[in-house]
């Protein structure tokens, strides 16, 4: 469990990323952390990973507090950075060498991860295209088996294929007593993935919902002439979000719901007004 209480933040230069932002996350969940460029997605990952510390507020981690970088934390913490910076050592040096931080960790897995990447062990970091380390770097995180997974920008750089058995291993890894949290811009590779938003915006969390909640009052239609909380025009059509009145199935379009949320300055205001007690 993750728990956020109050939490602010600023550089040195103080000006302003966060502002008393509280939230729970709990296990068994792969969060989307969303927002425009430089909004602070990095800095959040940076803030639950111990790396940065809060201004002021809390973030405590299964009871541990992050920026006392504890080793219990730091064995059971694995963060993807969007840049790949690794040793230029063989792969399997840096696995043995590494590894051994992370007592979860499974070798045989890593391997299968590889395998699935196409990348070969014997290689050496420095003959590495950054897709290619970037690959290494998801499998060896996966493979520490950590309860707490931050990734930002985890798609970048990988090959359509790599795309898809990101997709994929990711579906197979999350158990109930893990949580991920994937910051992208490349919302269309991960939306099957994702089960909860986290938006920022103007140095709030603005929506901190599950999909299956929203889904329950809001759906996706296109070229409908009810009257819509929010519509773009595309090539093909006229896509909607509607006020889901008769609890109809509709995929979620987490591009277009995070486009109404920037785009329509009363969506969220009307989202709050259909879900009551939401913290949206
Ligand atoms: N070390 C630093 N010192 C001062 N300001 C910083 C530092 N690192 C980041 N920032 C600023 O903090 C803000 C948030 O940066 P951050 O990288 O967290 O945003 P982001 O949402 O991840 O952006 P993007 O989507 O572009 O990757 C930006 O305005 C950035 O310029």
């Amino acid at each position: 469990m993750i728990a956020v209480e109050n939490l602010s933040f600023h550089y040195n230069n103080n000006i302003t990323i966060f502002e008393s932002i509280t939230s729970e996350l709990a296990p068994g969940h792969i969060y989307g952390l969303l927002g425009l460029n430089g909004i602070g997605k990095t800095t959040l990952l940076k803030l639950l990973s111990g790396a940065l510390f809060p201004k002021t507020g809390v973030i405590r981690i299964n009871g541990i507090i992050p920026s006392e970088r504890s080793t219990p934390f730091l064995s059971d913490v694995y963060f993807v950075t969007d840049e790949v910076d690794l040793p230029d050592w063989t792969i399997a040096d840096i696995c043995s060498i590494y590894s051994p931080l992370y007592p979860k960790f499974d070798l045989v897995y890593f391997e299968s991860l590889l395998t699935s990447f196409q990348v070969d062990n014997r290689e050496n970091i420095k003959d590495l295209s950054y897709g290619q380390r970037k690959k290494v770097n998801i499998a060896f995180a996966l493979a520490s088996n950590v309860s707490l997974l931050l990734m930002d920008e985890p798609t970048n750089g990988l090959d359509i294929p790599a795309k898809t058995q990101f997709r994929k291993i990711i579906a197979k890894h999350i158990s109930d007593d893990k949580i991920i949290i994937i910051s992208t811009h490349q919302i269309r590779d991960i939306h099957h993935l994702i089960d909860h938003l986290l938006i920022l915006k103007k140095h709030k969390l603005v929506l901190d919902k599950s999909i299956y909640e929203l889904g329950k009052v809001i759906k996706f239609v296109r070229n409908s002439h009810q009257q819509a909380l929010y519509t773009e025009n595309h090539i093909d059509g006229d896509h909607h979000i509607l006020a889901n009145d008769d609890q109809e199935d509709s995929p979620f379009d987490i591009e277009l719901f995070f486009n109404a949320i920037h785009e329509n300055p009363t969506f969220l205001n009307q989202i709050k007004q259909i879900i009551p007690q939401s913290h949206a």
